[in-house]
């Protein structure tokens, strides 16, 4: 039996941005809608369509797509599928566009146009958005758009995504458009919603001949070299000299995380403990002075002091999305990840994972093929995202000294360094595993990925993305981190101990007793029942293991300044041994149940999060094993 749905779809009209990846749709959209899409300047930033409200001067409002970006209307990945459903109208609770603006890269119109051609052929009202004319000007790029919308027969307005006003032209174009009357806009429509083949094939001959004329037409057929980048590339990209910039760069950002945080670090402590210590002199003590200090202000405090540690490492990766590294990098690491049967493709959606494994199981909807898809899902969450980072550097700061190495480099940064690269390992390592098991006739493709012009990167722009990040990881903090945390105050804090008890109170507390039940099976690999807890609640975000930590710990301690005492208690209480093994469990710990949800809804089913699960468990428990046995063969037990 077959569904039948109703959808009541919005009056008013919907505009869609259509346009090959990386040509500027995202810019333009938050331009038009003053949203705060993802911007980046590499190939497949979007993969879902986003919507957004514009006001057109006439006091109309107009719903705005954004969509992936899209090689041809004939979909070899996910996301574009996505765009090819929206425009044929099949996109779940969606109507057909109302109008399509076809957006183009003004450097790179030989590719853009044959888009253009097939967007023709879908029988939409169409506008040409010409967009980058910025740096087309700068490059002496002379595009007469009056004689481009001659040769298309469509309207062209020129844009440029990156500025405020620089959309001013096409909302002038829309405000007076006759929104009623559109069909003056639209092409004969030829072969709608044929997406077989044999249909792709036949129109890639004759629009490549029609691009070649467009482009003679309007004396554009010659190549304009982009003699800035190529001559950085030949640096960057260079055998020898690429790869060892790429490891230096990476080794800098790692210190950095952790030089550079130093000052801001202290001064949110600092603030902590003034504020601990007040309302320890204000408040009696009772119950409501526990959950304050010692539930909130330990838990929840002891994650904020992360914060400049997260923004220094976001300000790395926002810094080189918006250069145009990425997809170098991808390249020069494109015959290593071969080796472990993955393709450089793998590499942007595995990098964004060191945010969050969210983001970057999303970005494999650009991967064609469906097993490299699967299994760079599976290993994204052995990337280090930035909630594990103040576990890392709780642990790191409590063990590891600060003691300076050759050239200057600082002994914590390189643990840091060598946390990241472990799981980058294991994840080529479980890569190759799966190779073997899956195909026979394994075979990798060559990489092809464009690689975009260098930009600088725009400080306004980088502030307001950090700002963002802070503001998420705030509300982190403010919303599953306090719940949980408060969740395991109560937990910790009750039933209360019986009358004449002489331990802790936690320890008659059901937290108390879950822990002491939980390290029988983690007390093989060195966990004492504390960190037993605290891996509980951390299920729903890793940070939270720190504040859970820094709630146990001060529920079994009196200090005012519970907030920062974490550091000096684990280092005094723990042996290096159970440190080490906690950091290694880490590396490969099952992933927080958002990740889940998102495995479970891009590969429809629960099969592949419940192998995930399993496969991460068992090697997050062997590593801790191992690491945990051979630190007390050393004797740091
Ligand atoms: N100089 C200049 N840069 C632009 C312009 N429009 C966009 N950019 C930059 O081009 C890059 C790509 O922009 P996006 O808006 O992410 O491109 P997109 O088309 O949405 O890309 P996908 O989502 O991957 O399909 C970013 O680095 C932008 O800052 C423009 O008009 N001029
Ligand atoms: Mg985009």
């Amino acid at each position: 039996m077959t569904e039948s749905k109703v959808h009541f779809f919005a009056k008013e009209p919907l505009v869609a941005l259509l346009g090959n990846p990386n040509c500027g749709k995202t810019a333009l959209f938050n331009l038009l809608t003053g949203s705060r899409q993802k911007v980046a300047n590499y190939s497949g930033v979007t993969v879902e369509r986003k919507e957004g409200n514009l006001t057109l001067s006439s006091g109309k409002v107009i719903r705005i797509l954004d969509l992936p970006g899209a090689y041809s209307l004939y979909p070899r990945s996910l996301d574009e599928r996505v765009t090819c459903d929206v425009l044929h109208g099949r996109a779940a609770g969606e109507k057909r566009p109302d109008l399509v603006l076809c957006v183009l890269n003004a450097m790179n119109l030989r590719a853009n146009l044959r888009l253009v051609l097939a967007a023709k052929r879908l029988g939409l009202p169409c506008v040409v958005v010409l967009n980058m004319v910025d740096i087309a000007k700068r490059q002496g790029l002379q595009i007469d758009a009056a004689a481009l919308a001659k040769e298309l027969g469509m309207p062209v307005i020129s844009t440029v995504g990156i500025q405020a006003k620089g959309a001013n032209d096409l909302k002038a174009y829309l405000a007076d458009l006759d929104w009623r009357n559109l069909a003056g806009l639209a092409q004969a429509s030829i072969d709608e919603g044929d997406e077989t083949v044999t249909a792709h094939s036949e129109h890639i001959e004759s629009d490549n001949i029609q691009v070649h004329r467009i482009l003679k037409n309007l004396n554009l057929d010659h190549v304009i070299p982009d003699q800035f980048s190529d001559r950085l590339d030949a640096v960057l990209l260079h055998p020898v000299i690429g790869p060892i910039i790429l490891t230096v760069l990476l080794f800098f950002i790692f210190q950095a995380v952790f030089a550079w945080a130093v000052y801001p670090m202290e001064l949110i402590k600092d603030s902590l403990d003034w504020l601990g210590g007040l309302l320890t002199q204000l408040l009696p003590d009772n119950w409501f002075r526990s959950l304050l200090i010692d539930g909130i202000l330990a838990g929840v405090g002891g994650v904020l002091t992360f914060l400049p540690q997260i923004l220094i490492l976001f300000f790395f990766i926002l810094a080189l999305e918006e250069s145009g590294y990425l997809p170098r990098a991808a390249y020069l690491l494109d015959r290593l990840m071969g080796r472990a049967g993955l393709s450089g493709r793998s590499f942007i959606p595995l990098l964004s994972s060191f945010a969050c494994a969210i983001p970057g199981i999303m970005a494999t909807r650009s991967i064609s093929n469906a097993r490299d898809r699967l299994i760079t899902i599976l290993i994204a969450p052995m990337m280090t995202c930035s909630a594990r980072l103040p576990v890392y550097a709780l642990l790191i700061s409590a063990f590891i000294p600060h003691t300076k190495l050759w050239f200057d480099l600082d002994l914590q940064g390189l643990v840091l360094f060598a946390l990241y690269l472990a799981g980058i390992l294991g994840a080529m390592g479980v890569a190759w595993l799966l190779k073997h098991f899956t195909s026979k006739q394994f075979k990798v493709n060559a990489l092809m990925m464009e690689l975009p012009s260098y930009h600088l990167p725009r400080v306004s722009n980088l502030a307001i993305s950090l700002w963002q990040r802070a503001e998420i990881f705030l509300r982190r903090v403010g919303g599953i981190i306090l719940l949980m945390t408060i969740t395991l105050w109560a937990l910790s804090s009750f039933p209360l101990p019986p009358e004449g008890a002489t331990g802790a109170p936690i320890q008659y507390s059901i937290a108390g007793m879950l822990g002491h039940a939980l390290s029988i099976v983690f007390a093989p690999i060195g966990f004492n029942w504390q960190i037993s807890i605290a891996l509980v609640p951390g299920m729903a975000a890793r940070e939270v293991v720190v504040s859970s930590l820094a709630t146990v710990y001060a529920l079994s301690s009196t200090g005012a300044d519970a907030a920062s005492a974490l550091v000096p208690l684990i280092s005094s209480t723990w042996s290096l041994a159970t440190a080490l093994s906690l950091l290694a469990w880490f590396v490969f710990a099952p992933q927080c149940l958002s990740t889940i949800a998102t495995v479970k809804r891009e590969t429809g089913g629960w099969k592949i999060p419940i192998i995930m699960l399993s496969y991460l468990f068992f090697l997050a428990y062997l590593a801790s094993f191992i690491t945990y046995r051979i630190a007390l063969f050393f004797g740091l037990g």
